[in-house]
């Protein structure tokens, strides 16, 4: 389903490349569950952002759906992204100006879902998650750990085949945590969903069927769980 060739990035500062990931090459299966580990700064955003397609490689070759997403062009790149990924993310991306409810209800719009269809999808999502009654707020009236509730059930809506997350429990409490791990366990599971987290909780990294570390830039082991 994914495959990194050789993928390097690197930032050019006065004349020295400074590496942020040195040669990197990952396959990943359709139906597995990865957790990536590692220590701050060593490089696992920007491997999981450019699995995305949020950032881009320096080299490297990067396959996605049998597609050579290197070679693809903007738009095509984003219609992929579109089409299959949710991404979860550390800082929860909601739009402020929007209500949790209009927040969730977003993605389904760009996939040009009809209103009542739209309205069902959403209301589901709200019970799932227990915000009903947080719908009409906006993200600020909300504690962080509710705004990552309302970004994992964005990023869920549509019901994409890979989830992309990236410390997708650290702002919530031990409870809520847990319920996210096994929410995205069962989606894993049952439905079949692709995931790939980055966590630095050993406990959430065993929720996943691979262990991934990364250290300064390199797949430094990986082991199955
Ligand atoms: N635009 C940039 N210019 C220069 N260096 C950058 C840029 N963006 C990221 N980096 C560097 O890349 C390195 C890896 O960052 P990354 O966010 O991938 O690490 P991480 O392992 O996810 O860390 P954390 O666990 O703290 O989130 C860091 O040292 C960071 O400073």
């Amino acid at each position: 389903m994914l495959s990194l060739k050789n993928i390097s990035k690197y930032y050019q500062a006065g004349g020295n490349k400074t590496y942020v990931l040195n040669n990197v090459s990952l396959d990943v299966d359709a139906g597995e569950f990865v957790s990536i580990m590692g220590p701050s700064g060593s490089g696992k955003s920007t491997l999981l952002n450019i699995i995305g397609m949020l950032d881009e490689p320096s080299e490297g070759y990067h396959y996605f759906m049998k597609e050579a997403v290197h070679q693809l062009k903007e738009k095509a790149r984003s219609a992929l992204y579109k089409e299959y990924i949710g991404f979860v993310f550390q800082a929860y991306h909601l739009i402020d100006e929007l209500t949790v409810y209009e927040n969730i209800e977003t993605p389904l719009i760009y996939q040009n879902i009809k209103s009542s269809e739209r309205k069902a999808l959403v209301a589901d999502m709200l019970d799932r998650f227990q915000i009903v009654g947080k719908k009409d707020l906006f993200p600020a009236q909300l504690s962080g750990g509710q705004q990552q509730l309302v970004g994992i059930a964005r990023a869920l809506i549509t019901k994409p085949r890979v989830i992309l997350a990236d410390e997708p429990t650290g702002n919530l409490n031990s409870k809520q945590g847990e319920e996210i791990m096994e929410l995205f366990r069962k989606l894993n599971k049952e439905d079949k969903v692709t995931i790939i987290q980055v966590t630095h909780s050993e406990k959430n990294a065993e929720y996943g069927t691979r262990i991934i570390n990364v250290l300064d830039g390199k797949i430094d082991s990986s082991r199955n769980v």
